[in-house]
């Protein structure tokens, strides 16, 4: 937990959040009001989040993303989880938020994966209303286990957004379990998505073993990447992956707390940020799932802060940064 004095520093610093799963960021107190609405599915909430000093396998943290689906299975949960989430996010100092999350559909409850999307819409409009102090845009997200057709119908629903939303959709995340499926059959979906001016953030080697992956989707290129925690030589990756992310200048997502408890880094201080930052490369610190990983952008920071020794004036002008890396909009955005 966060001291008082250092911890009013992060909170206040004002932030840009990119890499924000809307059904991960899902909030202890929000995850009450869906567990009261849905008292039958007998969930505890210690099946919905990993706490403090907890750790578990990528397999299981997706079984989390499961159990976690089951609470939100209405448009009514998902205004309350979208409007919930945007808030908290601001109520944390973030003034830009890019929210991404998989359209889904339910027949059970009539959910649709457009009036999912609407529904989303609808919930960052309503905290724009509510005057709160924070920018929000949207990505859609493909989950790579659902195969080709399905992303293919997810960047046509993107593009129908990106004209009709008011430039609320701006992009495409490609996410869901690495260990499943092969980019190489997303290729030319995602090569549609940019012709089309989506913006695409692309979950890359977040686990190892994904070299030959990388290296294609990396020819797109995509303007961000999440995690690429195995691209470099010193974690197997390999000097050419680099140098394509260097020489196109492709911003990385990155999310310390995330790749600890996921286990896909052994501890902070062995966290690339180190790597990327230390080459001057735009990294962005983010939380990735902050419900399920018990965290907030705050102390994301902090953590970047205290593991890696940086100054405050080196943690304002990593939070600037980030700015440059936004989906929405040119923005005269001077964080303050
Ligand atoms: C398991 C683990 C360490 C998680 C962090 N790393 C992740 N890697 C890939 N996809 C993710 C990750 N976290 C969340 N997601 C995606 O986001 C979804 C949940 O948010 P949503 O339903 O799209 O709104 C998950 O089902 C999954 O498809
Ligand atoms: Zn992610």
């Amino acid at each position: 937990m966060m001291d008082n004095e250092a911890g009013a520093f992060y909170r206040k610093l004002p932030k840009v959040e990119l890499h924000a799963h809307l059904n991960g960021s899902v909030s202890v107190q929000t995850m009450e009001k869906l567990i009261s609405r849905k008292p039958h599915l007998n969930i505890k909430h210690s099946m919905t989040a990993i706490g403090k000093g907890q750790r578990r396998t990528l397999d299981e943290c997706f079984q989390v993303f499961k159990v976690i689906h089951q609470l939100v299975d209405t448009e009514e949960d998902i205004l309350t989880v979208a409007t919930d989430v945007i808030r908290e996010f601001a109520a944390d100092g973030v003034k830009y938020l890019e929210l991404r999350s998989t359209p889904r559909e339910e027949k059970n409850t009539g959910l649709t994966k457009k009036s999912y999307v609407e529904t989303v819409i609808k919930a960052i409009q309503q905290c724009k209303n509510e005057g709160l102090d924070i920018d929000v845009r949207f990505l859609l997200a493909i989950d790579r286990r659902n195969g080709t057709e399905v992303a293919m119908e997810t960047v046509e629903l993107a593009e129908e957004f990106m004209l009709s939303s008011d430039g609320l959709v701006v992009g495409l995340d490609l996410s869901g379990d690495p260990t499943v499926g092969h980019g190489k059959d997303l290729l030319p979906v995602l090569q549609r998505a940019k012709n089309c001016g989506l913006k695409l953030s692309l979950h890359l080697s977040e686990v190892p073993s994904q070299l030959e992956e990388s290296d294609l989707l990396l020819n797109l290129p995509p303007d961000r990447i999440g995690h690429g925690t195995f691209l470099h030589p010193e974690v197997g990756g390999s000097q050419s992956l680099v140098d394509k992310v260097l020489k196109n200048n492709i911003p990385l997502e990155l999310c310390l707390t995330s790749n600890v408890k996921g286990k896909t880094v052994p501890s902070y201080s062995k966290h690339h940020f180190k790597y990327w930052y230390q080459l001057g490369h735009p990294s962005v610190i983010c939380t990735d799932d902050k419900g399920v990983f018990c965290t907030d952008l705050s102390q994301e920071y902090q953590l970047a802060a205290t593991t890696f020794s940086l100054s405050r004036e080196a943690v304002w002008q990593l939070s600037q940064q980030a700015i440059d890396c936004i989906f929405g909009p040119e923005m005269p955005l001077v964080l303050q």
